[in-house]
């Protein structure tokens, strides 16, 4: 008999709209967020709703174009007609929807709730779309009352060194992360970027099939790695189709309860969907990482998710890596040893290049999908897993209708594992002969490059040098490059 207590799904909802869309009406973040919410909660009171917070609020130089919620969920409880007791408002990153699943689920667990909201949303093609229109929309909400507000949540994800070069956006990070795995299997940037294309374009066919997805058009390998105008290069070697596509507007919720709330509520339980793992862990800040290509709190975070629900990687029916760019899913399957083609695919939504890359709230929308298919196929069993900032933190589910208890999970010991290896020395001023360890390239700027000394310390450099700086600058030919 499972305990009452237990935690389970019992409600998801999505919502999106596209400019091009016949009943497009310039929905809101609260508004996007409260027509998911409402598909989730149906009849059941809120004790606690937690939101994801939008990107127009995720860092102290973001803004709000159209105006924004003072307090975005109790605006959408307030549209809703819930007064739940507790607000929260996450931290910036998209590890965060994950992350608060599995914080809910604790919640109704140790009895401090019997049910709990989490929803998100993004409004971000319309924000761009309307900005500067004469009759823009106002998107000011001024609902008010307690909210726990964990603030950006931005520690160690600036370093000065790569601020001093202007590289502190994810295109251009990621970018360095992919030319760092480049290097570490010796493959020409042609042939790199062959597995980027081989890798993605069954996320696009995914997506071609996914309501809520906002590009719907399936695209070849060759396409996506092709630069055209419209698949121009963002930061080498990602061309756009290979980037979070952040103009979308969606908006998604997951209610959950406890078994006695659910069994109250009527929802019978085949609809209920089980938390059987989940992790939530740390990387080291960026230039102290000893492998700039590797993500060992992602593959922790995922082995630690999977022992708990007592499966392997053999017992997924459906996976759903984040994707904001290749590396994200390549650091994961590489640490893992999960093929890159495995048959039963990487998404279950297309991706953030093509389904869409809603700000911190993509992995709600995997969720989603993941316990849609999960009630399809009783007993088999889903992984999520969700990232943020630059691969800097990683949360995972494991989701199933088969009934399993509560398990807290033990992601305080692994950490305190992971932080242990040791930092990579960095070194602020110009050493002599170095070998590039990677770099990227943005459109008309130098290129920035992360190099080793011949001791092993890291250093930041930036060069007009054309080329491929990994060939040029190998541990063959240890020539720095020009600053
Ligand atoms: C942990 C993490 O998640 S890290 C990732 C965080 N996310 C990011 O950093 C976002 C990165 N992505 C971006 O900045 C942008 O998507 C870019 C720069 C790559 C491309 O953006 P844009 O220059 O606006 O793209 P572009 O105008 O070429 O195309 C946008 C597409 O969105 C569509 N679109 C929808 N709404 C709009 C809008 N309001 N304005 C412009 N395009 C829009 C366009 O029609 C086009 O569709 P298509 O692919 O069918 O042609």
């Amino acid at each position: 008999m499972i305990d009452d207590r237990t935690p389970v799904i019992i409600g998801v909802g999505e919502a999106s709209e596209r400019p091009a869309d016949p009943d497009y009406r310039a929905m809101s973040p609260v508004d996007l967020a409260t027509t998911a919410a409402a598909a989730a909660v149906g009849a059941a009171a809120v004790d606690v709703i937690a939101a994801v917070r939008q990107f127009e609020i995720s860092t102290p130089w973001s803004h709000a174009p159209l105006g924004r919620a003072e307090n975005f969920p109790r605006a959408v409880a307030a549209r809703l007609g819930q007064a739940p007791r507790r607000a929260i408002l996450e931290v910036t990153g998209g590890q965060a929807p994950q992350r608060l699943v599995t914080e809910m689920a604790g919640e109704i667990a140790a009895g401090r709730a019997d049910t709990a909201l989490v929803c998100g949303a993004e409004a971000i093609s319309t924000v761009a779309r309307l900005a500067r229109a004469g009759d823009r929309p106002d998107f000011t909400d001024r609902t008010r009352g307690q909210i726990e507000d964990r603030g950006y949540g931005l520690d160690g994800l600036a370093p000065p060194q790569l601020a001093a070069h202007g590289l502190l956006d994810p295109p251009g990070q990621y970018a360095l992360f992919e030319h760092a795995r480049r290097a570490r299997l010796g493959l020409s940037h042609a042939d790199y970027a062959v597995t980027m294309g081989a890798l993605f374009a069954p996320f696009s066919r995914v997506a071609a099939g996914h309501p809520h997805a906002a590009a719907r058009t399936v695209r070849t390998a060759a396409e996506l790695i092709t630069e055209t105008p419209s698949n121009r290069m963002i930061a080498d070697p990602y061309p756009r189709c290979l980037v979070s596509r952040d103009k979308v507007n969606q908006g998604a919720a997951v209610l959950l309860a406890s078994v006695a709330a659910a069994r109250r509520l009527r929802i019978p339980p085949d609809r209920w969907v089980y938390l059987h793992g989940h992790a939530d862990l740390r990387e080291r800040d960026v230039l102290d990482r000893p492998d700039l290509s590797a993500y060992p709190a992602a593959v922790a975070a995922v082995r630690h998710a999977l022992d708990l629900a007592g499966i392997g990687l053999d017992g997924l029916a459906t996976i759903d890596l984040y994707s904001c760019f290749p590396i994200a899913v390549f650091a994961v399957c590489d640490g893992l040893g999960l093929p890159a083609d495995d048959p039963r695919g990487l998404t279950v939504t297309g991706g953030l290049p093509f389904f869409g890359g809603p700000g911190n709230d993509y992995a709600l929308h995997a969720i989603v999908e993941t316990v849609r298919r999960a009630r399809r196929a009783p007993g088999t069993f889903g992984l999520v897993g969700a990232n943020g900032g630059f691969l800097s933190k990683y949360s995972v589910g494991v989701y199933s209708t088969a009934p399993a208890p509560w398990r807290a999970d033990d992601s305080a010991a692994i950490q305190a594992r992971l932080d242990a290896v040791p930092a990579v020395p960095v070194c602020e001023s110009r050493p002599g002969p170095m070998t590039v360890e990677t770099y990227t390239r943005k459109p008309g700027q130098d290129a920035v490059v992360i190099a080793r000394t011949e001791d092993g310390r890291r250093f930041v450099t930036s060069t007009p040098e054309e080329g491929d700086l990994l060939v040029a600058h190998s541990r063959d030919s240890p020539r720095p490059p020009a600053a």
